[in-house]
C-alpha cells in the first residue's frame, strides 16, 4: 500500500532468484524425506490472546519452500513495510487513498482495546447496543407485525457485502441458530430472487432489513421498494411500514426518503468497507439469527486475531505467512488462482464470501501512486465444501496442467456427529488425505507396481500422479462464533498484507463502476429499436435481438 512497485525491493529480486535456482530442486517428497523436523518447523498454533478456547493449527510444512524461501518472503513483507502500513490502519490513517478514507473495521470489534481518532468510531458502542435491543425483542418475539403477531421470518435485502458476509455467517453459524426463525437473503436484481422468496412469506409476520452501506445500489432499492408494494398490498397503511422494515446503512437521508425512519435505521459509517461489514450494522441479520451474545463472540474473535495480526513476530504472524505463501505461488510460479476449500457443510459459502473479500480488494492493476504493475496481483479465488468438490473439479488439481495452491479447513469436532460421528471421522480422513495425495502423488513406479506387468504404457501414465501441490491445512476444534471471527479476520489481514506488497490501494473498487453506467445508459433505450444509439454493432444487434423477442 505504499505504491511502490513490488518489483522494486530486493527482496523480490532475491525470491526471484531463489525461485530460478532453487524451484527444481522444491519436491516435497524429497524435502520431507530430507527433513524428519519439517512439519515441526512449518507449523503454527494460534491461541487467541483473550480466550484459550479459540484456536487453531496451521501447517504450511506442505508448500514449495525452505527456511531461507521463508525468511526472504518474511524480509518481502518488511522492505514493503507492511508494519507501518498495519499500524496506519489501526490508528485510521486514511490509507483507502483514492476515496480519503480510513479503513477501520478493526475499530467495529475493537471492544475499547485501542484509541482511534476517527469520527464515528466512538459510536460503534451505540449501534451494538441498538442491534442487541433490537435483536433481542425479535427473537423474543417482542417486536410486532402490524396485526400484532411476532415475527418467524427476516429477509435481509442487500447485495455484495451487504448480503455474503449475513449469508455465509449465517449459514456458517447455522448450528446456533434460533430455528422457528427463518432467514432469506434476497440480492439479486432478477425479479425471480424476490418472487421465489416472497411466496413463502407472511406480510403479518415477516421483517425486511434493508441492508446497503449507500442506499442507492439499484438492485436493493429496486427489491426494497418492490417488497414494500408487497407488503402494502395486504397491509394497506403506510404507517405499518415501521414495524415491518428497518434499514442498515450510511445515508440516513436516503432511507429517510424511502420511508423508514431514523429510529429503525442502524447506522454505520464510511470507514467500513463493504466487504468488511459483516461486523457493522449489516450484522443485524446475524445477530437476528444466532442470538447477540454469539454476534459478540463473533466479534471477539475476530479481535482477538485483530491483536495477533498487531503484534505477532513476522515469522508467527497467521495472516503474514498465509499472504506471502500466496505471494510465492502468484508471482513466482505463475499460478493464477486459490482454492479454499472447508471440510465443513456449514462453510458451503465461505469461498463465495472470499470471492468478494479478496478479488474486489485486491483485483487491481495500478498502483497506489497511479503506476501500472508488470506483475500479477489478487488470485482467482475459487472453492467449495469437502467432500462435494472431489467429485467434480480436484480431477484438475491432482493432474490437470495448472499449479493451484489450496487451504484446506476442517474442524476436529462436528455439530452434527450422527452415526458416532463415522460421517465426520469419513470427512476428516478426506481432509488429511487430500493435501497428502496432492503434496506426494503417486510415481509410475508406485502405478507399474501396482498394476502389474501386464498395464498398458497409456493405462499406467493416466494413474501417476505428478504431486508436489502446495496447501496449507488448518484445523480448528469446533466451529464456533469466536472460530468462525478469527478465521474471517486472519484472511482478511492476509488480503490487506498481500495488498500492502504490491503497492494497490485494497480498499476501493473502482472496477465495478463502468457497467452500472452503462447498464443505466442501457435501460433508457430498452424500449424502442431506433432508441439504441451510441453501442458497437454487437451491443446493438443483443438489445434488437431483445426487442424482438420479449413479450410483456
Ligand atoms: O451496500 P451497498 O452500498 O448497497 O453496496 C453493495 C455493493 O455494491 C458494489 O457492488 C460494491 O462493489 C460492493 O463493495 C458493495 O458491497
Amino acid at each position: 500500500m505504499s505504491g511502490r512497485l513490488a518489483t522494486e525491493y530486493s527482496a523480490w529480486k532475491k525470491l526471484q532468484d531463489l525461485y530460478d535456482t532453487e524451484h527444481n530442486r522444491l519436491v516435497l517428497r524429497d524435502l520431507f524425506a530430507k527433513d524428519p523436523q519439517r512439519f515441526q518447523k512449518f507449523n503454527r498454533e494460534y491461541v487467541s490472546p483473550d480466550d484459550a478456547s479459540t484456536t487453531f493449527l496451521l501447517d504450511f510444512s506442505k508448500n514449495l519452500i525452505t527456511e531461507p524461501i521463508f525468511a526472504a518472503l518474511l524480509d518481502l513483507v518488511r522492505e514493503a513495510q507492511v508494519e507501518e502500513y498495519r499500524e496506519k490502519m489501526f490508528a485510521g490513517e486514511h490509507i483507502n487513498t483514492s476515496e480519503d478514507r480510513a479503513v477501520l473495521h478493526v475499530a467495529l470489534r475493537n471492544f475499547d482495546e485501542w484509541k482511534i481518532p476517527e469520527s464515528g468510531v466512538n459510536e460503534v458502542d451505540q449501534v451494538l447496543a441498538h442491534i442487541k435491543e433490537f435483536s433481542e425483542s425479535v427473537r423474543s418475539g417482542e417486536w410486532k407485525g402490524y396485526t400484532g403477531k411476532s415475527i418467524n421470518t427476516i429477509v435481509n435485502i442487500g447485495i455484495g457485502g451487504s448480503d455474503l458476509g449475513p449469508v455465509m455467517v449465517t449459514e456458517a453459524l447455522k448450528a446456533y441458530s434460533k430455528r422457528d426463525l427463518t432467514a432469506h437473503f434476497v440480492s439479486n436484481i432478477d425479479g425471480t430472487h424476490l418472487a421465489e422468496t416472497l411466496r413463502l412469506c407472511d406480510p403479518e409476520t415477516t421483517l425486511f432489513i434493508i441492508a446497503s452501506k449507500t442506499f442507492t445500489t439499484q438492485e436493493t432499492i429496486t427489491n426494497a421498494t418492490s417488497a414494500r408494494d408487497w407488503f402494502l398490498s395486504t397491509a394497506k397503511d403506510k404507517v405499518h411500514v415501521a414495524r415491518h422494515f428497518v434499514a442498515l446503512s450510511t445515508n440516513t437521508k436516503a432511507v429517510t426518503e424511502f420511508g423508514i425512519s431514523s429510529e429503525n435505521m442502524f447506522q454505520f459509517w464510511d470507514w467500513v468497507g463493504g466487504r468488511y461489514s459483516l461486523w457493522s450494522a449489516i450484522g443485524l441479520s446475524i445477530a437476528i439469527v444466532i442470538g447477540y451474545a454469539n454476534f459478540e463472540e463473533l466479534l471477539k474473535g475476530a479481535h482477538g486475531m485483530d491483536k495477533h495480526f498487531r503484534s505477532a513476530p513476522l515469522e508467527q504472524n497467521l495472516p503474514v505467512i498465509l499472504a506471502v505463501l500466496g505471494i510465492w505461488y502468484n508471482n513466482f510460479y505463475g499460478a493464477q488462482t486459490h482454492l479454499l476449500l472447508p471440510y465443513d457443510q456449514y462453510l458451503h459459502k465461505f469461498a463465495d464470501y472470499f470471492q468478494q473479500g479478496d478479488m474486489e480488494s485486491n483485483g487491481k492493476s495500478v498502483t497506489k501512486n497511479g503506476q501500472q504493475v508488470a506483475y500479477q496481483t489478487g488470485p482467482i479465488l475459487w472453492g467449495a465444501a469437502g467432500t462435494n468438490g472431489q467429485h467434480s473439479f480436484y480431477q484438475l488439481v491432482h493432474q490437470g496442467t495448472k499449479l493451484i495452491p489450496a487451504d484446506f479447513l476442517a474442524p476436529a469436532i462436528s455439530h452434527n456427529p450422527i452415526a458416532h460421528s463415522l460421517h465426520h471421522r469419513i470427512l476428516l480422513s478426506n481432509f488429511f488425505a487430500q493435501p497428502e495425495a496432492l503434496a506426494f502423488g503417486k510415481t509410475e513406479e508406485e502405478v507399474r507396481k501396482e498394476l502389474g506387468p501386464n498395464a498398458t504404457e497409456p493405462l499406467v501414465k493416466s494413474k501417476v500422479f505428478g504431486g508436489n501441490r502446495p496447501s496449507n491445512s488448518i484445523l480448528f476444534p469446533k466451529l464456533t462464533p469466536s472460530t468462525l471471527g478469527a478465521l474471517v479476520a486472519l484472511y482478511e489481514h492476509k488480503i490487506f498484507t498481500q495488498g500492502v506488497i504490491w503497492g494497490i490501494n485494497s480498499f476501493d473498487q473502482m472496477g465495478v463502476e463502468l457497467g452500472k453506467v452503462l447498464a443505466k445508459n442501457i435501460l433508457a433505450q430498452l424500449e424502442k429499436p431506433e432508441d439504441v444509439q451510441g453501442h458497437d454493432s454487437s451491443t446493438t444487434g443483443l438489445i434488437h435481438y431483445y426487442q424482438k423477442h420479449r413479450k410483456e
